[in-house]
């Protein structure tokens, strides 16, 4: 429970009215504070780390654990409340219920990504979401306005203030790919065996003609030749080029299917992909160093980069938002989805902060046949190098129309969640499909069921994990971790506790997938969002101190008071400040 501390006014009232000067003050003290504005505009309290919003009806900040602010705003003073919530303790209403009536051996392990879209966007919708099992929501900068997405963005942070949940925020960028305009204001098209559509770099400004194409790179007319194969989203629909006429290419349908507005193309010449135009691109357009900017001011949790061809990209990107937000903590996510990205996977993966294997565009790269390969590759790679990973794309691509998934489809799931990336990724199914919340039941669903069968089977797989520490100290929380992983496998523990500031340790522990859940503390909000992309991770927001007995003893009564766990419960402790392994029944 939260309490008044300090800034108490004479009345007693907890609110107190302070100038904006004072304000600003006390926000340059807590720099990560997120600042979210009412109706009214407040330039005067704008720091780097402040967040203005003109949608929000409060004001509400959270610094780095220690107190929460929250105030109201008047014509040029601002009411506010200092707490301290050195007695409270964070987590999703979700978890908690879970908990309650299943124990520990009943949470999912395998994160979830929902891709948010037209289907998705409305608070209520979101909420559904985060109920069943959303751990992160993604926007992608494809599609949709920055106003639309920003939108999306408050609704998912007033869920999270509301509600307790700690859904993250992931921006993906658009990257510098050839793809369709819009249909025209239709939702999608249907491109028939046989049928002539012309793909054109024109602009039709009264209407677009019928089975007509708009391409968004100017020089496609040129590049293309007749008999070329052209591959919407990867092969979902392929056309033979059969004749050039000035900025009209006609093409003939060969593979009917469903054509989505702004869906990627690629071509295909002697049964090679067409390269050379990519490789001339800038793997961050123009735009999308717009939305960059956008997703640093809004303070999304993670950034993926679309067509990564190498490291460099990855560190250009990350001192670029070192630079933008002094004590940002955005994660950046290489998107797998080129020849480039597999050819340099290593050290592509080493400068990220995690990974995407994204089929789709990869699955229009490479032959098909080819990529569950690449995703065990870089699902193994990302597990042994301490990264997360998202196996992303068609999951469950039937249920955008119907609500069942085929058995395909199922396997398809199963097998991501049995190779243990950490997380599955919706993208059509919940951005425009007619089923988003039972496609993300069956992705729950089936994840828990493997992850059951995987730990009744006690399939504890060998993977060698190789030494990720760069120093003596983290050497030491990795071998911490790795005996404590053991450990609890063998003494089949309950869960294991983890206190980390950083959220270093959590991940350690995480790359060791254990039996058990592990319980992850964390001081800030922002960390605690960010391990909910990670494997097994339960994360709770607790103010904690260097004293790990004071630590424990407050965690067991706080969770105790809520039911979350009993006396007798066997559990391991680790943490970031001490480095020792306590094994203890719950008292
Ligand atoms: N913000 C949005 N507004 C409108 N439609 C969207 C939005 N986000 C996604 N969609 C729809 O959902 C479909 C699937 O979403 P997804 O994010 O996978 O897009 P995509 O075009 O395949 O891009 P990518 O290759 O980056 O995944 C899109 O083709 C689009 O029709
Ligand atoms: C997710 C994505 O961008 C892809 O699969 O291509």
């Amino acid at each position: 429970m939260s309490q008044s501390l300090q800034f108490l006014t004479p009345s007693r009232s907890p609110y107190l009215t302070l100038p904006k000067q004072t304000v600003t003050s006390l926000y340059r003290r807590f720099p990560v504070i997120k600042l979210l504005i009412g109706k009214h505009s407040f330039p005067a309290v704008k720091s780097s780390s402040s967040d203005l919003d003109a949608t929000s009806s409060k004001v509400g900040a959270v610094d780095n654990g220690q107190t929460v602010v929250t105030g109201v705003l008047s014509a040029d003073s601002v009411a506010v409340r200092v707490q301290s919530d050195s007695g409270s303790l964070e987590v999703d209403t979700v978890t908690e219920a879970e908990l309650k009536e299943n124990g520990f051996r009943s949470t999912r392990r395998t994160k979830l990504v929902c891709t948010i879209g037209p289907a998705t966007c409305g608070f209520e919708q979101l909420e559904s979401l985060a109920v069943g099992g959303m751990n992160v929501a993604r926007i992608n900068m494809c599609h949709g306005t920055r106003e639309w997405h920003r939108r999306v963005i408050e609704r998912v942070r007033r869920l999270n203030e509301e509600k307790g949940f700690a859904v993250a925020i992931m921006m993906d960028t658009e990257g510098s790919e050839i793809h369709m305009g819009e249909l025209g204001g239709a939702p999608s098209a249907k491109a028939e065996d046989g049928e002539i559509w012309t793909f054109s770099v024109r602009a039709f400004d009264s209407g677009l003609p019928e089975r007509t194409i708009i391409v968004n790179y100017d020089g496609f007319a040129e590049d293309v030749k007749v008999g070329d194969e052209l591959l919407v989203d990867g092969g979902m629909v392929r056309f033979e080029v059969t004749e050039k006429i000035g900025p009209d290419v006609k093409c003939r349908c060969t593979d009917p299917g469903l054509l989505l507005p702004r869906a990627n193309l690629t071509f295909w010449r002697d049964g090679s992909l067409v390269r050379e135009r990519n490789a001339m691109l800038p793997t961050i357009s123009s735009k999308d160093w717009l939305d960059i900017d956008f997703g640093i001011a809004e303070g999304v949790d993670f950034i993926a980069i679309s067509f990564v061809k190498s490291a460099e990209v990855i560190n250009h990107l990350k001192s670029y938002i070192a630079a933008r937000a002094r004590d940002s903590d955005i994660a950046v996510i290489a998107k797998i989805e080129s020849i480039d990205s597999l050819k340099n996977l290593e050290e592509i993966i080493r400068a990220s902060d995690g990974a995407m294997v994204a089929r789709g565009d990869l699955g229009a790269q490479i032959p098909l046949e080819q990529v569950p390969s690449a995703q065990q590759r870089v699902v193994k790679l990302c597990r042994q190098l301490n990264k997360p990973v998202i196996v992303a794309s068609q999951l469950l691509e039937s249920m955008i129309e119907y609500p069942t998934p085929t058995r395909a489809e199922v396997a398809d799931v199963s097998e991501a969640v049995r190779q243990r990336a950490d997380a599955l990724m919706l993208s059509g199914e919940s951005a425009m499909g007619q089923y988003p919340e039972k496609a993300l039941a069956v992705l729950r669903n089936v994840s828990l069921r493997i992850e059951r069968w995987w730990r009744e089977e006690k399939r504890y797989e060998a993977m060698e994990l190789p030494d990720v520490g760069t120093s003596f100290a983290d050497s030491i929380s990795e071998e911490i971790c790795n005996s404590a992983a053991k450990m609890a496998n063998n003494l089949e523990v309950d869960a294991l506790f983890v206190y980390t500031k950083t959220g270093h340790m959590a991940s350690l522990l995480s790359r060791c997938r254990p039996d058990c859940p592990i319980f992850a503390f964390t001081t800030t909000t922002s960390v605690r969002r960010r391990l909910n992309l990670q494997w097994g991770l339960i994360p709770f927001r607790l103010s904690f101190s260097d004293d790990m007995e004071s630590n424990l003893n407050k965690t067991f009564s706080l969770l105790k008071a809520r039911g979350m766990i009993k006396s007798g419960d066997l559990v391991i402790a680790v943490s970031d400040m001490l480095q020792s392994i306590q094994v203890m029944n719950v008292p």
